[in-house]
């Protein structure tokens, strides 16, 4: 692939980085309302503001909050590492077949880790499973640009 072309929708796996970033930065953006409703739900507000207007007591540590709080958390200190490393990774002209594969499957290990962390509540080692998924994919494109850039 012609290198002025790595980072335009012409190359399938630019492409493909491009979709799935954009499905996991919305994902992460959707736990802000995921949290909200559960604020609601719950009436636990921690903002003497939003109490006062709902007519109840400030409330620090509701369980379904805080856990999609730490589901949030653990996403930006995640999909964070995953849009950096794709993209350098896309830079690196991959394998078109091999590399859609990790994005799909990192996108599919994300998304799972929400839903037992702060959906439907899986025991463990649902989490740990994906949330692992998602680091070994994360560590395939590293260990891969690295071997593209070190000349042995
Ligand atoms: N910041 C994480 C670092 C380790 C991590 O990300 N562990 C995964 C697999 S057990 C996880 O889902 N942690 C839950 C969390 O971040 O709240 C933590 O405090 O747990």
């Amino acid at each position: 692939m012609e290198s002025s072309n790595l980072l335009t929708p012409t190359n399938p796996v630019f492409a493909g980085y491009a979709f799935y970033s954009c499905v996991l930065i919305l994902k992460t953006m959707c736990m802000s309302y995921l949290t909200g409703v559960q604020r609601f739900r719950k009436k636990a507000f921690v903002n003497v503001e939003d109490a006062i207007a709902a007519g109840v007591d400030i409330k620090m540590d509701d369980q379904d909050v805080e856990r999609c709080r730490r589901a949030h958390l653990n996403d930006l200190e995640n999909i964070t590492m995953f849009l950096i490393t794709g993209l350098i990774y896309v830079l690196t002209d991959p394998n078109i077949v091999f590399a859609l594969m990790l994005f799909r499957i990192y996108a599919v290990a994300r998304i799972l880790h929400t839903i037992v962390y702060a959906v439907v509540v899986v025991r463990q080692p649902a989490r740990a499973i994906c949330f692992n998924i998602g680091v070994l994919c994360n560590f395939i494109m590293i260990f891969s640009i690295f071997s593209s850039c070190v000349q042995l």
